[in-house]
């Protein structure tokens, strides 16, 4: 799917009146399977540029185009259409806890179903290899039976990124998939990421706080600061000066990923002591 923003601006409506718009005066043009990630300090807009993109927030000003048309002025039935070839995956992806990984999985098929088809798939999964061979390839494929709420916070959000593998979407927009793992797996699903998309042909947006992954895996790279595009450059031309001025003055985030909750096994607090007298 090709993506097209001109003069976008974007204001969350709990947004305080007055504060500045979350996205301002963006132009962006991504192409039919291209591969982008978008970069920036905390709060510069990432997440909202994704929600504008998934139409689940519409521009305040300006224009979105997906594939040439404009989701906003189509007629309800269409922008659902629409919205089934989009897929927004949250940096916490909303599983239901009792769920079983099978069907959290299968439900990324859930916009390709009529509603009879989808409410039989939550109780009869019906495509158990296809779950297996996406959680195979996130190297999950041992936890198909599993409840949600007996995974780490880690093999959650990897069984969030396999929906992806059964979405009929050709718009995938990932806000954070790494945040949660640690830097093998988050090497390994990135690459499992791109190379599905790669055969998908689906068209792929990523926000990663993860400079160094960004620039390693993806051939373009979105800069985006205090909701303006701070540059939009192959990733061989980002340089440190550029990297320095994205990150001034939030230099921690540049510096470091966030402590991985990957596998973390929970420290038992430490036992009471009560003392009597
Ligand atoms: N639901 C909301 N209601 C009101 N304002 C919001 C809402 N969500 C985000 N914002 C504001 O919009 C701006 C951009 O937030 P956004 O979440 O898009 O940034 P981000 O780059 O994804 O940040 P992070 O890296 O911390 O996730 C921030 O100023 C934020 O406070």
């Amino acid at each position: 799917m090709k993506v097209a923003l001109q003069a976008a601006t974007a204001r969350h409506p709990a947004a305080r009146p007055g504060t500045t718009p979350a996205l301002r005066g963006l132009e962006l043009q991504v192409a039919a399977g291209e591969q982008v990630a978008v970069i920036g300090p905390s709060g510069a807009g990432k997440t909202t540029l994704l929600q504008l993109l998934a139409c689940a927030l519409p521009p305040s000003t300006g224009v979105l185009q997906l594939d040439g048309q404009s989701p906003w002025h189509l007629p309800r039935a269409e922008l659902q259409r629409l919205r089934g070839r989009l897929f927004l995956a949250p940096q916490v992806p909303p599983l239901p806890p009792r769920q079983r990984v099978v069907t959290a999985v299968l439900a990324g098929r859930l916009p390709a179903m009529g509603t009879w088809q989808s409410l039989r798939s939550l109780f009869y999964p019906v495509d158990i290899p296809a779950a297996f061979e996406a959680l195979d390839r996130f190297d999950l494929a041992d936890k198909l039976f599993e409840r949600v709420d007996r995974l780490s916070g880690g093999e959650r959000q990897r069984v969030g990124l396999a929906r992806a593998l059964l979405a009929p979407a050709t718009l995938w927009l990932i806000d954070e998939p790494l945040s949660a793992l640690d830097p093998t797996r988050a090497r390994q699903a990135i690459d499992t990421l791109l190379s599905a998309a790669r055969e998908r042909g689906a068209t792929l947006v990523a926000t990663l706080h993860q400079v160094d992954v960004a620039l390693a895996h993806f051939p373009r790279i979105v800069g985006l600061r205090d909701g303006t595009i701070a540059f939009d450059l192959p990733a061989a031309q980002v340089g440190r000066e550029r990297l320095a001025a994205l990150y001034a003055q939030h230099e921690h985030e540049l510096n470091g990923p966030a402590p991985s909750l990957e596998d973390v096994t929970p420290v038992a607090p430490p036992p009471v002591v009560m003392h009597c007298r």
